[in-house]
């Protein structure tokens, strides 16, 4: 049995004065697509952040059965890839050195990217569709194009395990699309993506879903189960229902 791909104890962050996290247990199954949904303000982005080491926290957090606190800091970039909410970049990077990024854990110090980074880089862009504006610089793309780069440096870690925060942010249909069908594809090599999303109905497409208010967890469980249907129009207040349409389940406004 492979273990969870993250897992928290009794998980707590704060941001500020105030405490965010509320002592959270969590084990998120590897070789699944995860997605983490909530109202704002719900302690999301937060969670997402405390179990990349990005957030100092009280608690246990494990990356692949690895305590993450004794991982040292190239393997864990090596294992875990991040997407970011309106993340910086350097602006005058071009979107090929933006994703060449991603490689860095697996470069020795100084040493120039080798034909394996090459290679990955140029994957990652072709899968992002951003391999014709590589010698751009970041600064002069659009909201979706640039989301599209910084999608591709998470890639180009080739990491077991993927987060990322509102990955389709300003992405266009058809790209929000190729976003689910780039995820399908790591997860059906045994990769584990864990995200944030907004968009209910999307976040109905991945395996399991986990569902927050106020700093905890208030249920997790498969996409497909009746009382995660439940559980996800509770927690909106009833304000969307979740119907089945063309064989896939999708969440309704509700007025
Ligand atoms: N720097 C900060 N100092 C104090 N409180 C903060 C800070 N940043 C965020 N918060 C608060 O922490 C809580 C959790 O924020 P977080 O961004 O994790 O929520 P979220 O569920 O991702 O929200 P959203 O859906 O709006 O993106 C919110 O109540 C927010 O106001």
């Amino acid at each position: 049995m492979r273990p969870p791909a993250l897992q928290a104890r009794g998980l707590r962050a704060s941001l500020g004065q105030a405490e965010v996290l509320h002592g959270i247990d969590l084990d998120l199954p590897a070789g699944r697509w995860s997605c983490i949904v909530g109202p704002n303000g719900a302690g999301k982005s937060t969670l997402l952040k405390a179990l990349a080491g990005l957030l100092p926290h009280h608690g246990e957090v494990a990356l692949l059965g690895q305590p993450l606190a004794a991982l040292p800091a190239r393997r864990r970039a090596r294992q875990l890839a991040w997407l970011g909410q309106n993340e910086g970049s350097a602006e005058d990077l071009t979107a090929y050195d933006v994703a060449m990024l991603g490689r860095l854990p697996h470069q020795p110090w100084l040493a120039a990217p080798s034909a394996a980074d090459r290679a990955a880089v140029e994957r990652a862009l072709r899968t992002t569709q951003a391999w014709d504006w590589r010698a751009r610089p970041l600064g002069q793309l659009s909201g979706g194009e640039r989301q599209r780069v910084l999608l591709a440096r998470a890639l180009a870690v080739e990491a077991e395990v993927l987060l990322m925060d509102e990955p389709l942010a300003n992405l266009d249909p058809p790209h929000q699309a190729d976003w689910l069908l780039t995820v399908r594809a790591l997860v059906a090599e045994g990769r584990t993506v864990v995200s944030v999303l907004h968009e209910s109905s999307l976040a109905l497409q991945a395996d399991e879903m986990v569902i927050m208010a106020a700093g905890r967890v208030v249920h997790q469980g498969a996409c497909a189960d009746a009382a995660t249907h439940r559980a996800l129009e509770a927690v909106f207040d009833q304000r969307l229902a979740v119907r089945r349409v063309d064989d896939h389940w999708v969440a309704l406004p509700r007025p």
